[in-house]
């Protein structure tokens, strides 16, 4: 499969010790990579240096080839890296077709129309609600949007952090089994930040697990999926107080 992304030995520091160093790791055209750790493992944190929201210490970053170490976001976005972060920032006073087109703001109407109607047809729960205010939707739906939002401009890469956060268990379930269509249907890379595991290795192919700013492995999705071998590989890489969610 070819390389979509590839970031070598990255560091980044918010001050005088790294809050993560020496991450290298790989994303395949059409790969969903996941990034597993405990709070404040660093997980956001490489994210971030991926969408240029923070600056990097050290190593580089390539995005099918090109080096995007010191590219600014605005241009990841038009090249084709979103981030969708933690929290999910939907602006709540606007109406759900608002922020979608925020998403959008800079396409022609007519590939604006055509990606909404993309959005909409994966999102359904949020479909009939195009014109409710963002806050009226719950927290699973609100979640929807962020993402459709960013579908908006057309990513190859989607930065998705902490999609589950705050959700009740149905939701995320909702917001996950959209996450496989969204794959099945647009085929984009998806870096996935997660602290659910159990979810995670639903729809991701790779899971890297971070601990303390470090990399300390990688397996194999589908092996995962064996709840023994999650409680294994939580056990290895996290340590003996982490569990699966
Ligand atoms: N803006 C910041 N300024 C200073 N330190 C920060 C900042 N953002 C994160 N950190 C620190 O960097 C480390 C990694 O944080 P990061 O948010 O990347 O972890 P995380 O794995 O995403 O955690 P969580 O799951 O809690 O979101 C932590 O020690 C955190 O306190």
């Amino acid at each position: 499969m070819t390389e979509l992304l590839r970031i070598e030995d990255l560091a980044v520091s918010y001050g005088p010790s790294p809050a993560v160093s020496g991450i290298s790791l790989s994303v395949p055209d059409r790969g969903t990579v996941a990034l597993l750790g405990a709070n404040g493992a660093g997980k956001s944190t490489v994210l971030k240096a991926i969408a240029g929201l923070v600056p990097k210490s050290a190593g580089r970053v390539l995005l099918a080839g090109e080096d995007v170490t010191a590219t600014d976001t605005r241009h990841l976005v038009h090249a084709g890296v979103v981030y969708v972060p933690e929290g999910r920032e939907i602006v709540p006073n606007l109406s759900v077709d608002e922020n979608l087109v925020l998403g959008g703001f800079h396409l022609d109407g007519a590939t604006r129309r055509q990606r909404r109607d993309m959005v909409l047809g994966i999102f359904t729960e949020i479909a009939s609600r195009a014109l409710s205010p963002a806050w009226r939707l719950s927290g699973g739906e609100q979640q929807m949007l962020a993402i459709g939002r960013a579908l908006m401009a057309g990513p190859r890469l989607l930065l998705l952090d902490e999609p589950s956060l705050g959700l009740a268990p149905l939701l995320v379930r909702r917001v996950f089994d959209r996450l496989a269509a969204i794959r099945a249907e647009t085929g984009l890379a998806i870096v996935l930040v997660e602290q659910n595991f159990r979810m995670t290795v639903r729809v991701a192919d790779t899971v890297h697990f971070l601990r303390g700013g470090r990399l300390l492995g990688k397996r194999d999705a589908v092996e995962l999926r064996n709840p023994a071998a999650m409680d294994e590989a939580i056990a290895a890489y996290l340590g003996a107080g982490a569990s699966a969610a």
